[in-house]
């Protein structure tokens, strides 16, 4: 049995929380808050803009630490599961993988690249697992896409445009704070960038526009450049849109053997072939805001378990997505083109 230690609890905390409870052979073993009343059940407070209504929780078998030092010291637990505010996941990982803990961290892996390699330079050095915990690639329309990219089956990719769109997170004092988060063009972007990274490559330069609130970018449109005879991709991501759609993100996939299309906001998945034909594939766990979290935390369990790294979670990549943030926030500043 896997045992994790959920560390941080606010939305995410209480999401992998509730997507752990459908896991196999791994558990929730300990949770760590800094807030008594979380530690006595009480999450009423840990609002985010998707899935099920914040409430009580039965904690009752599962240990709970207020100091993360007590945690990692508890022998019981093999897996600490950083679900705090970006600005804390480097040293609280570097702490845990210090400790002897595998570490699974939410997304964004770090604020700076110098921080997101150092935390895997240390995963190395203590022979433990460094994960990030990148849901995207779980989400089903999101895995179709990635299988059919990656899988070659409908040829090349020529182009892509990806969309991710919100209103500006205000469920925390935290995650409004750009400076705890790194701003739209880190904390939201990165999702895309990471699946970008994961399908098409890591391009050879970006060219970004967009709009800088307060020193950070909120909104902006990137095209990724991959030089003569690579895709031409593209992707718009920010937090600018009004509080009437919290959420949405999709995109439009073009290879050379099918188009695949989809909208959160309106248009469910949708592969159109060479033969005329439009159809919209089964998705296992459309619909369920958990059950992509739950894949993933699988996914990190059977990591530990097997003790080789899940390919979807890796640190490397993470690093590299975070990196191609940064590129994309100093083109927009600059105007320029910028290597990566
Ligand atoms: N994968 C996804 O789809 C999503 C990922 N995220 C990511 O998850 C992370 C958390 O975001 P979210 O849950 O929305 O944020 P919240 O603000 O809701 O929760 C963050 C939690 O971090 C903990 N925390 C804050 N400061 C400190 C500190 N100094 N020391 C220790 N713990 C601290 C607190 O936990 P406590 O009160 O228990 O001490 C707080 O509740 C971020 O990195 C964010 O990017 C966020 C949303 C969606
Ligand atoms: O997907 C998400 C929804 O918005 C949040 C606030 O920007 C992000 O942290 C999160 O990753």
């Amino acid at each position: 049995m896997v045992r994790i230690g959920i560390v941080g609890v606010g939305f995410m905390g209480r999401i992998h929380y509730l997507a752990a409870q459908r896991l196999t052979g791994a558990k929730v073993a300990a949770v760590c808050s800094r807030d008594p009343a979380k530690l006595a059940g009480d999450w009423t407070n840990t609002r985010g803009n998707f899935g099920p209504e914040p409430g009580r929780v039965d904690l009752s078998g599962v240990k709970t630490y207020s100091a993360f030092a007590d945690m990692l010291a508890d022998p019981d637990i093999d897996l600490i599961d950083i679900c705090t505010v970006t600005d804390q996941h480097a040293p609280l990982a570097l702490q845990a993988l210090a400790a002897g803990k595998h570490v699974l961290v939410e997304k964004a892996i770090a604020l700076s690249p110098a921080d997101a390699d150092a935390m895997v330079a240390a995963a190395k050095t203590a022979g433990k697992l460094l994960m990030v915990a990148h849901v995207l690639p779980f989400f089903p329309e999101f895995k179709f896409a990635a299988e059919a990219v990656r899988g070659g089956q409908y040829g090349k990719l020529l182009g892509a445009h990806f969309k991710r769109v919100i209103a500006v997170p205000d469920w925390s004092a935290d995650i409004a704070d750009a400076a705890k988060t790194g701003g739209p063009a880190v904390d939201l972007h990165i999702h895309d960038t990471h699946f970008i990274g994961l399908v098409c490559g890591v391009p050879k330069e970006v060219f970004a526009v967009g709009t800088v609130a307060n020193g950070a970018v909120t909104y902006l449109t990137t095209s990724y450049l991959y030089g003569p005879g690579g895709p031409a991709v593209t992707c718009s991501s920010g937090a600018v849109c009004m509080g009437g759609r919290p959420f949405t993100h999709g995109f439009e996939i073009y290879l050379e053997k099918a188009s695949l299309l989809y909208d959160a906001g309106g248009q469910p998945l949708t592969l159109l072939t060479a033969d005329g034909k439009a159809t919209q594939p089964a998705l296992a766990g459309g619909g369920d805001p958990l059950a992509a979290f739950a894949d993933e935390l699988q996914a990190a369990a059977d990591g530990v378990r097997t003790g080789a790294e899940p390919d979807l979670l890796s640190g490397q990549l993470a690093r590299d997505a975070l990196v191609l943030c940064h590129r994309e926030i100093e083109s927009v500043k600059t105007g320029r083109a910028v290597a990566v």
